[in-house]
This record gives structure tokens, sequence and C-alpha cells, in this order.
């Protein structure tokens, strides 16, 4: 197995204050994470929080509007997105999937695709695989060039539990063996892979980030799916101080409500909240030019600057 020691090692990746823009809109903005070889970072969050947005961003594949994104020399990527544009009429086998794009050698081919454990699958018809089948395709084809990152939006879908844990049993394994830094985005809120150093919450912006607690300390989970299912799938725990209302608005800590609570409108910052790899919490910080309504007049008595908690 192939150890890689995620906190030392130099980033792949690292996000700086990145927004990106569109139509007059932040998608996202003020996000900030980066990933080490051999770590794994989960991006979770409501669906249109940003997530897919965030990981183009992070890959080059969208040019963020402010902030910066910075990669090692010569950075590869494995990048599995959330929809294919395939013609579906046409008929594709497994191994003209693997090379749409870019060619690839026989051996390249067939390693991979023993990787995933569907060789015997290399001349069917990708119409006809079930839906782990198909990730597993779409997986083969990403780590065939043997990248140094991987990215794999929404990577379970459409596939059923035990198949899910199947297939992150199969990302861990691809992790192990190669070292590859994982970054993968769910839009399941509470579970996340049991493997993941980092998982972080979108909402437009990073509402707050943290480990995930280990499943398996929770024997009403356990009871209910088995002792693999806590090996390979974590709670993660939400430590927010503010709650995104269904209109759009955001309710703070001290009742205050605020049409938006992006960086534009103040600060979030994120604050450990116990130990170096603990939780963080997001506070607001109100400025003079916030925005948000909510901060006393210049020269008022906090000084025109005030801090939700
Ligand atoms: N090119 C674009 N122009 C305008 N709006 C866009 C563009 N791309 C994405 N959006 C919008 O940005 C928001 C974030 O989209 P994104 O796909 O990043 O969200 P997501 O968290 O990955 O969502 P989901 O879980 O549904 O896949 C959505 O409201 C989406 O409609």
């Amino acid at each position: 197995m192939l150890q890689t020691n995620t906190r030392t090692a130099a980033p792949l990746v690292s996000l700086t204050g990145v927004g990106v823009r569109r139509q007059g809109r932040w998608l996202v903005r003020g996000v900030e994470f980066s990933i080490a070889p051999g770590e794994i970072v989960t991006l979770i969050g409501p669906n249109g929080s940003g997530k897919s947005t965030t990981a183009k961003a992070a890959i080059g594949v969208l040019k963020p509007d402010e902030g910066s994104v910075a990669r090692k020399a010569g950075l590869k990527v494995g990048y599995v997105p959330q929809k294919l544009s395939v013609d579906w009429t046409m008929p594709l086998t497994v191994e003209r999937l693997m090379t749409l794009t870019a060619p690839l050698k026989r051996a390249e081919i067939d390693a991979a695709l023993a990787a995933t454990g569907i060789r015997h699958l290399a001349r069917a018809e990708v119409q006809h695989l079930s839906g782990g089948e198909f990730q597993r395709a779409l997986l083969s084809r990403a780590i065939a060039r043997k990248p140094d990152l991987l990215v794999l939006d929404e990577p379970v879908q459409g596939v059923d539990f035990s198949g899910e844990i199947a297939l992150y049993d199969l990302i861990k394994t691809i992790r192990n063996t190669t070292g590859c830094g994982i970054l993968l985005i769910s839009h399941d809120l509470h579970v996340v892979m049991a493997e993941t150093d980092t998982v972080i919450c979108l909402n437009g912006h990073v509402c707050c980030r943290g480990t995930p607690q280990a499943v398996s300390r929770s024997p009403e989970y356990l009871r209910l799916f088995g002792a693999r299912a806590g090996q390979t799938l974590a709670f993660y725990q939400h430590h927010h101080d503010h709650t995104h209302l269904p209109d759009g608005r955001v309710l703070h800590a001290d009742g205050s409500i605020t049409e938006d609570c992006r960086p534009d409108d103040g600060r979030h910052d994120l604050l450990p909240t116990g130990g170096r790899a603990g939780p963080m919490r997001i506070v607001h910080t109100h400025g003079p030019d916030c925005g948000c309504g909510q901060h006393p007049a210049p020269g008022g008595e906090a000084g025109g600057e005030r801090r939700d908690a």
C-alpha cells in the first residue's frame, strides 16, 4: 500500500478566496481549501449550491472571477463529470468510451478496467450498463492516465446502497494504491465517505467544514446497515451559526435576518471550535460597507463593526 503523508506534502491544488460570477450573480464566493496527495476532500451542499462550479474552478475548467487557484506544476487530473455529453443513440462500447477524448494504449485500458473490476465489460455497450457499472466505466476512464488528482462529481448517482459502499471501497483502494488526491462531490448533506479528511459544506459560500464523525461510533447505524457500511460511510455533523431560509435570506444566530450572507455582504471567517482538525464555525463580520443593513451607523457605539458568532 502506498503511504502518503497528507499533512506535509505540498498541495496539488489550493483555492484562495475563489468566486465565480455568471450573469451578474455570484455562484460561489470566498471559497478556500486545498487538497494534498492522498487526501480526500468531500464537497457537500444542496442542489445549486455551487459544488460543481467549485470543482471546475479547482481543476481549471472554469476561470474564477476573483481569488486564485494554485495548481502543482504538470498536475494530471482525472475528472468524472456529473453529466456526460454523449450521443446515446450511437452504439458505444466501454473501451471506446475510454478513448473518446484522448488515445490510450491497450494495456492502459485493460489495467484501468481491471482496477475497477469491469474488464469483462470492455466490449459491452455503455447504454446497457447498470448504474454501478456505468460509474465504474467512468472511473476507469478517469484513472487510466494515472492522475495526481481525481475529481468525482456525484460518483454514486444511480447506484443502490450496497453499490454505493462498493464504489466508495473502490475509491479508497484507488487512493491507497496510487496516492492520488481525491475531490468528491456529494449532494448527501449528512453521510459522506468515511475516509474523507475534510468535508466542506457549500451554499454559495463555505457554510462550515470539518472532519466526518466515524459512523462506527453509532450503534443504531451499525444495527441498521452493518459493520461494512460503518467502515465506508460516516456522518457529517454541521456547525453552522446561520440558516439559509427558503427565500434565500439568511437567519443569523442572534435572530437577525439579512438578505444575503455572501462575502460581498460581509466576511465569513472560519474559526476552529476545538482541536487542530476540529470542526469550524462561521462568523459574519459586519463592516461599514457590508451591505447587510445590520451594522451600527458609522461612528455608532460599536465602531461600525460587529460579529455574529
Ligand atoms: N454558466 C452558468 N451561467 C449561469 N448560472 C450558472 C452557470 N453554471 C451554473 N449556474 C448556476 O449556478 C448554481 C450552482 O451550480 P452548480 O452546478 O455548481 O451547483 P451544484 O451544487 O453542483 O448543484 P447540483 O447538486 O444540483 O449538481 C446553480 O444555480 C446553477 O443554475
